[in-house]
């Protein structure tokens, strides 16, 4: 399945999904998994392949009809965010929105970002205004195709740590671009909870996500927020997305150094590195592509059960990946320190994500002693670190019911 997440043009005559008004008559609840990327984080964004997994950690976003007082009401308590807009003032940005030429690819120009960050700095008066960026940028283009701008009230809650290398920024993206297109009828509100939405869909959700992701990465490849919108497992290269239908369980120990640190500084870091020294970096980005490529062979080899040789494989692989990672500028002492404790107990982790601190994923066998485990666990939480085994391959971008929520997803949306 080949997707063009550029191209995107805003009116009717060349969207045939986007049709309707905003139709903000009902409480909806959408959820985005995070991702962890096995192999190709840095080399995906220079157009190599990464293989990427959905998270069982999700993004909850809960959208309401606004008090039909004119306002939008947003509270993002994971970044200690919560405000109110006037849709007076957001209507002063709609001009800028309209020049848009259809022909252009939808992301934000470099004027209309300047005006969001104003406009969201301005209301919002912290640094972190990506966010309400994103918000701003996807409530206006989604709102704004021949429509008024609705009241509304949305609240997002992640159980995912942001800026920790796990695809916050892309679950937040896709969360919101699946709730603004549902409410603006541009897609279906499915019936029910287990009916997904059709490939069309999640294509026109991934592609506004994607416009999401550009405006907290800047030069993002769009693996994060495809994997936040397909789930389960994906090959990912150059905007192609093919699902990898059926791959063996894969146990992991995922472990965040608690480090914090920009994704878009840290891409933008590789990108320098590579126009400075292009004959070095250029061969260790390919080497990073047969990467990917030989871990895809090996897991689509042992889809019945992965055999000892391919887990030696598989562990093999990630020490070369994780050495390529700290050649391009993206490994921290953190990350060494992890790498050294669970080889210690013969153990192979990596990075996942941006590095540069964030989170790293261990591989565990299954017939790895539990005692093995907590040995690690326990030797990494002396570091401060926090640890989860986990399995890998959560479903995409997804539509509940109020009574449907995990308990702890309730909890903080009633507290909100
Ligand atoms: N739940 C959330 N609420 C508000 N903003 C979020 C949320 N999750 C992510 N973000 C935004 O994404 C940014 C983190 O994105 P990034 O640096 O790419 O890290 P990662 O994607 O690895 O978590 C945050 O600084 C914030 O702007
Ligand atoms: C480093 C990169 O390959 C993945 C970024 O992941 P995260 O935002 O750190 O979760 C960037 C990208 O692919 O857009
Ligand atoms: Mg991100």
């Amino acid at each position: 399945m080949v997707v063009n997440q550029n191209l995107l043009c805003c009116n009717t005559d060349c969207n045939p999904l986007i049709t309707g008004s905003m139709m903000v008559d009902r409480e909806l609840f959408v959820s985005a998994p995070g991702k962890v990327i096995l192999h190709g984080e840095h080399a995906v964004v220079h157009g190599k392949v990464a293989l990427a997994v959905g998270l069982n950690l999700r993004t909850f976003l809960r959208l309401r009809p606004g008090k039909d007082n004119g306002t939008v009401e947003i509270n993002l308590p994971n970044i200690g965010t919560k405000l109110t807009w006037k849709i007076s003032d957001l209507q002063a940005l709609v001009p800028s929105f309209h020049n848009s030429p259809e022909s252009k690819p939808l992301g934000p120009s470099p004027e209309q970002l300047d005006f969001l960050k104003t406009f969201a700095g301005f209301s919002n008066g912290t640094t972190d205004t990506e966010s309400l960026a994103v918000l701003a940028f996807l409530y206006l283009y989604l709102s704004i195709c021949g429509q008024a701008l609705p009241s509304l009230e949305i609240v997002v809650w992640s159980q995912l740590p942001t800026g920790a290398g796990l695809g916050s920024s892309a679950a937040y993206s896709v969360s919101i671009a699946a709730a603004l297109l549902a409410t603006s009828g541009k897609i279906s509100i499915p019936a029910q909870e287990n009916i997904r939405w059709t490939q069309a869909e999640l294509t026109l959700i991934n592609s506004w996500a994607f416009q999401g992701e550009k405006v907290i990465h800047g030069n993002p490849s769009g693996v994060d927020n495809a994997v936040g919108t397909w789930g389960g497992a994906l090959r990912f290269q150059a905007g192609e997305i093919n699902p990898i239908e059926r791959v063996p369980v894969l146990e992991i120990l995922l472990t965040n150094t608690c480090v914090p640190r920009s994704t878009k500084t840290l891409v933008a870091g590789v990108k320098d590195k590579l126009l400075k020294f292009p004959g070095i970096m250029e061969p260790v980005l390919s080497s990073i592509n047969a990467i990917s490529e030989e871990c895809q062979r090996v897991l689509q080899a042992g889809v019945e059960g992965l055999t000892i040789e391919q887990y030696s494989v598989l562990e093999e692989l990630i020490d070369i990946n994780q050495h390529h990672l700290n050649v391009i500028g993206v490994g921290h002492p953190s990350l060494d320190r992890l790498c050294q404790a669970t080889t210690s107990h013969g153990l192979h982790s990596k990075l996942t994500g941006a590095g540069g601190g964030g989170c790293a994923i261990t591989l565990l066998r299954p017939d790895i002693e539990p005692s093995v485990v907590d040995a690690v666990k326990q030797e990494l939480s002396a570091y401060g670190y926090q640890c989860w085994r986990t399995s890998i391959g959560a479903p995409g971008v997804s539509l509940h019911s109020s009574s449907m929520l995990p308990e702890d997803v309730t909890r903080s949306f009633n507290k909100a």
